[in-house]
């Protein structure tokens, strides 16, 4: 329980107290809400895992008219599921009506590359739809709105993001660039067979894109140096080549790697 706002008034002491801030029912808007990623996200959403167990939420699902009959299911799923931190469901394919009044943004809908595109391949499609959504967002959303942009490629989707939705605060758009990251730490630990969390100071240079350079030169297992317990300079490359190839899809790596 926490105390929000406190006001002294001819001998009257008003207190508004909130639990946590769960009082207030926050509009959650998800682009895409019926593909790959957003089929798993809404569930975590609804369930309190990305903004807290104690906060309602109600959830603004977008997609385009040909996804509508798929997002339709994936309401229907919500609604079976019974969340109960789940006070709506909005399954739409009007960008405006997706926009209404929501609190947090998650912008994963977009144009996914496919097999030997890069990420800035996808980029003409996916700005015009990052246009619209930004201009829906600066009109509709509430004026604070938090804002994490997924859709590739991320970095320049929220700089779209940003300068067409001005006078949402630039602090509060963000975009997802911590997969490379992750996907370095996970090769290296199952190598080792150590857990994740024990691979420490891997450095990812470059942008989420080829011209990344994953760099273990300071990354640690406990006191002891990557390379040193590694000992195989050749799997090194080939398995932070492999974080890199796989922004082209070049899976042949990967048979590479399980014949070495
Ligand atoms: N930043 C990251 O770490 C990261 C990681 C994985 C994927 N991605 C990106 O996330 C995006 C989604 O990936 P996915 O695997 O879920 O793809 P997907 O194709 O399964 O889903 C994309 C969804 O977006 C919808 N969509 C397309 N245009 C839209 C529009 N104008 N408005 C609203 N929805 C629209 C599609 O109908 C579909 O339902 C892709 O751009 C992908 O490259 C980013
Ligand atoms: O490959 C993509 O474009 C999606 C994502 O960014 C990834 O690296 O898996």
């Amino acid at each position: 329980m926490k105390v929000r706002a406190c006001m002294y008034d001819g001998g009257k002491l008003h207190i508004k107290v909130i639990l946590g801030w769960g009082n207030f029912v926050t509009g959650v808007g998800a682009s895409g809400a019926s593909g790959q990623i957003g089929y798993a996200l809404v569930p975590m959403v609804a369930r309190g895992i990305m903004l807290g167990a104690d906060q309602p939420v109600i959830l603004h699902m977008l997609d385009i008219p040909p996804a509508a009959e798929a997002l339709n299911g994936v309401k229907m799923k919500l609604v079976d599921a019974a969340f109960p931190l789940l006070k709506g469901v909005v399954a739409t394919t009007d960008v405006v009506e997706a926009c209404t009044g929501v609190s947090v943004a998650v912008m994963v809908g977009g144009f996914p590359r496919k097999e030997g595109m890069e990420r800035k391949d996808v980029m003409s499609k996916n700005v015009s739809i990052y246009k619209a959504q930004a201009s829906a967002l600066e009109k509709y959303a509430s004026p604070n709105c938090k804002v994490l942009v997924v859709a590739n490629p991320a970095n320049t989707n929220a700089l779209i993001l940003k300068e067409f939705a001005p006078s949402i605060p630039e602090k509060n758009i963000t975009c997802l660039t911590r997969l490379d990251h992750n996907r370095a730490l996970g090769q290296i630990s199952e190598r080792l067979n150590v857990q994740v969390s024990g691979v420490k100071n891997v450095i990812i240079w470059g942008n989420h894109s080829f011209t990344q350079y994953p760099d273990v030169t300071h990354a640690t297992v406990g006191d002891k140096p990557v390379p040193e317990l590694v000992k195989d300079d050749a799997w090194l490359i080939l398995c932070l080549q492999l974080v890199v190839l796989v922004e082209l899809k070049l899976v042949v790596l990967v048979f590479v790697l399980e014949a070495d």
